[in-house]
C-alpha cells in the first residue's frame, strides 16, 4: 500500500469492503454508473455521506450519469491492496478450516492458501481441497521457506495466542482469527477477529424485538 493511503481515515477504510461488495454486485448486473442516492440506499447511509466519502477520498468523477462503477472498484481494490498475493496458511484443518479453504473470496482478496497445519496425526499428510496438511512441528520452517505472511486461526482456543506469537516471529504479519481469545502484538502485526456468535446474538435480539411487537 502506498504511503498516502495510510492517511485515509479509519472510518472510511472500514466502509470500503461494503462499498466494494455493493458496487461489485451492481457491476455483475451490468451497471456502468451509479448515483449517490442509489449507493446511499444500498449502504444504509445518507447520499451526502456518500458524496463526502467519494469527493474527499475516493473517485471524484460524478458526471450527471453517476459514479463510474468499474473505476471506483479499481480504486478500492488498490486501496485495500487486494491484488497483492499473500501466501497464507490455515491452522486447524477441522470443520471450519476445511470450509474456509473452499471459500473463493479468500483468493479474490489475494489470500492464497498454501497449507493446513494441525496437531492431529491422522490428518498429517492428507490433502483437503487440494491443500496439504502438515504437522505443527514443521510450521516455522514452512513459513520461512514459503514466504507465508498470513494465517487463518481455525483451531480451538487453547494455545491460540502462543501459536500466533510464535509464528509472528517467523514472519506472519496478518491474522484472521476465529477464536474468542484476545491477543495483541507490540510489533506491526495485524489481526481481524471474526465472531459469528456476535451476529447470532444480534439476530436473536432483533428477532425478539419483532416478536415482542407482535404481542
Ligand atoms: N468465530 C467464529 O465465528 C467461529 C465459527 C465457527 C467456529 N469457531 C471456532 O473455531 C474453532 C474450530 O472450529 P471447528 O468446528 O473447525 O472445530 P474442529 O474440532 O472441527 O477442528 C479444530 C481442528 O483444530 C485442530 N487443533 C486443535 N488444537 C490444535 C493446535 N494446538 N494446533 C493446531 N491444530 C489444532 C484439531 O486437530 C482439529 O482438526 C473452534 O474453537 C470454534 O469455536 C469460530
Amino acid at each position: 500500500m502506498s504511503g498516502q493511503y495510510r492517511d485515509y481515515p479509519k472510518h472510511l477504510i472500514r466502509k470500503l469492503p461494503r462499498y466494494y461488495r455493493y458496487l461489485n454486485e451492481q457491476k455483475q448486473l451490468g451497471r456502468e454508473y451509479i448515483s449517490s442516492n442509489e449507493l446511499a440506499l444500498l449502504m444504509g447511509i445518507s447520499p451526502s455521506q456518500v458524496r463526502q466519502d467519494f469527493n474527499r477520498f475516493l473517485y471524484n468523477g460524478y458526471h450527471g450519469v453517476g459514479y463510474n462503477v468499474s473505476a471506483i472498484l479499481e480504486q478500492i481494490t488498490e486501496l485495500l491492496d487486494l491484488k497483492t498475493k499473500k501466501n497464507t496458511i490455515i491452522i486447524g484443518a477441522g470443520n471450519l478450516g476445511q470450509s474456509l479453504s473452499n471459500y473463493d473470496e479468500l483468493k479474490n482478496c489475494g489470500f492464497e492458501i498454501k497449507a493446513f497445519f494441525d496437531i492431529n496425526p491422522k490428518l498429517t499428510g492428507a490433502v483437503i481441497n487440494g491443500i496439504k496438511v502438515f504437522d505443527m512441528d514443521k510450521i516455522g520452517e514452512y513459513i520461512e521457506a514459503e514466504n507465508i505472511v498470513a494465517a487463518i486461526l481455525a483451531l480451538p482456543t487453547e494455545g491460540t495466542s502462543e501459536i500466533a506469537r510464535k509464528i509472528s516471529e517467523y514472519g506472519v504479519t496478518m491474522f484472521l482469527n476465529f477464536n474468542p481469545v484476545f491477543f495483541e502484538f507490540e510489533r506491526d502485526v495485524f489481526i481481524e477477529n471474526v465472531h459469528i456468535d456476535d451476529n447470532l446474538m444480534m439476530l436473536s435480539y432483533k428477532g425478539a424485538g419483532e416478536r415482542n411487537d407482535e404481542k
